[in-house]
């Protein structure tokens, strides 16, 4: 579903994306406040399913759940934070807690080995019993930005609640029924969520990487909300998808051996760009790709992101979903037929993340960071 009364998207070429908008608005209204809820709400998670195949982008409209002058108000909060003293910044330091939580500097956070060029500070779900001597089980660092931190909070609140809706409104997509919705549900209704303040400068001529290098998020969902710079986050979409016409020339292939193109992602008022990560790619067994996505900002503005990680449980256990498996076996092909489907290794989430963080450790970032460190596998 493309939502015709907002202006489309637009890539750095000025064509029209292939992103499609979706309206969350169905899920936020009373089940008996319209006669064609059902309907609408169906429509919704149709998208949702069409979107998470083709893509695993898109562009999530919330104007009916959060006001726009909120991300507004904590994109001026972040570039408050960013613009003290670089001996200020520090007192964030990552290494004054668990090495996760915390600010990093400017090209400290590394992607496929080359430094990006941004800085940023990362916030997680609070654990009871803090140790900062144990990976992830520190405490978070709070910016005394005068209300940054009741602020950002309020954000974190909101953000888990869209969380569930746009889980539950993905089950209905996915064909799952009540009980299977339930148990999906236990997966994710305590999300040991990321939140990350990013700052971007511009990235000069002659750095040697990007402002955010080439990687899939890892976890369930991301809400971004970015400021209005275009032509900044940009998306791999397959050759073969509707969206690869338009393709942004003259930058470095960073995809491996995958076929495709690189389309921005500017940002729409009143949506969030909204991806799936690598525990919706083994909840579907590959029906829905986590995809690459990176950042190039060349503009001359100071950019401000905040990506939110709605993850699942630390606990959940993320295996193959029985509704995608009927799926995959609905649509096999007739030479196909007698073959098993291949299910996708499970994983605990939470160990799933620690030994990314491990990784991140040994390589020398010693965080947590939402890339893939130079692999573009899935995890299998
Ligand atoms: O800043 C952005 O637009 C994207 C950031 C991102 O992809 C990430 O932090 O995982
Ligand atoms: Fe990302």
């Amino acid at each position: 579903m493309v939502k015709m009364d907002s202006p489309p998207p637009r890539n750095g070429n000025g064509k029209v994306a292939g992103l499609p908008i979706i309206s969350i608005t169905p899920y936020l209204l009373d089940e008996s406040s319209r006669d064609d809820i059902q309907e609408r709400r169906a429509a919704t998670s149709n998208a949702l399913h069409r979107a998470c195949r083709d893509f695993g982008f898109f562009y999530l409209d919330i104007s009916a759940f959060a006001d726009p002058r909120e991300p507004d108000d904590l994109a001026k909060l972040a570039r408050k934070f960013f613009s003290l003293p670089q001996q200020e910044k520090d007192k964030l330091a990552l290494k004054n807690q668990d090495s996760a939580r915390g600010y990093a500097r400017l090209k400290e956070n590394v992607t496929n080995g080359k430094a990006d060029n941004h800085e940023g500070i990362d916030f997680y779900r609070p654990v009871e019993n803090p140790d900062k001597t144990k990976p992830l089980w520190g405490i978070n660092q709070w910016p005394t930005v005068p209300g940054f931190r009741e602020k950002y909070e309020r954000w974190v609140e909101k953000m888990k609640t869209l969380g569930m809706i746009v889980m539950e409104a993905m089950a209905i997509g996915l064909g799952m029924t009540p009980d299977e919705w339930k148990a999906l549900r236990s997966q994710v209704d305590d999300s040991f969520w990321v939140m990350r303040v990013i700052g971007y400068p511009p990235l000069p001529n002659d750095h040697d990487g990007f402002s955010c290098g080439a990687h899939k998020d890892y976890g369930c969902l991301t809400f971004l909300y970015a400021d209005p710079t275009p032509n900044a986050l940009q998306v791999f979409v397959p050759r073969s998808k509707p969206g690869a016409a338009a393709d942004l020339t003259g930058l470095p292939a960073e995809n491996g051996s995958e076929k495709g193109v690189w389309i921005s992602a500017d940002p729409i008022p009143g949506c969030v760009v909204c991806n799936i990560g690598e525990m919706w790619e083994i909840w579907s067994n590959g029906l829905y790709k986590s995809t690459l996505h990176r950042v190039v900002h060349r503009g001359s503005n100071y950019r401000v992101s905040i990506p939110f990680f709605f993850e699942p449980n630390f606990n959940a256990k993320i295996a193959p979903l029985p509704a995608a498996l009927r799926i995959i076996e609905a649509e096999k092909g007739e030479a196909k037929k007698t073959k098993a489907i291949k299910p996708y290794k499970s994983v605990v989430y939470g160990e799933f993340l620690t030994s990314k963080v491990g990784n991140n450790f040994t390589n020398g970032s010693g965080k947590y960071t939402n890339g893939t460190n130079g692999k573009y596998s899935n995890g299998n």
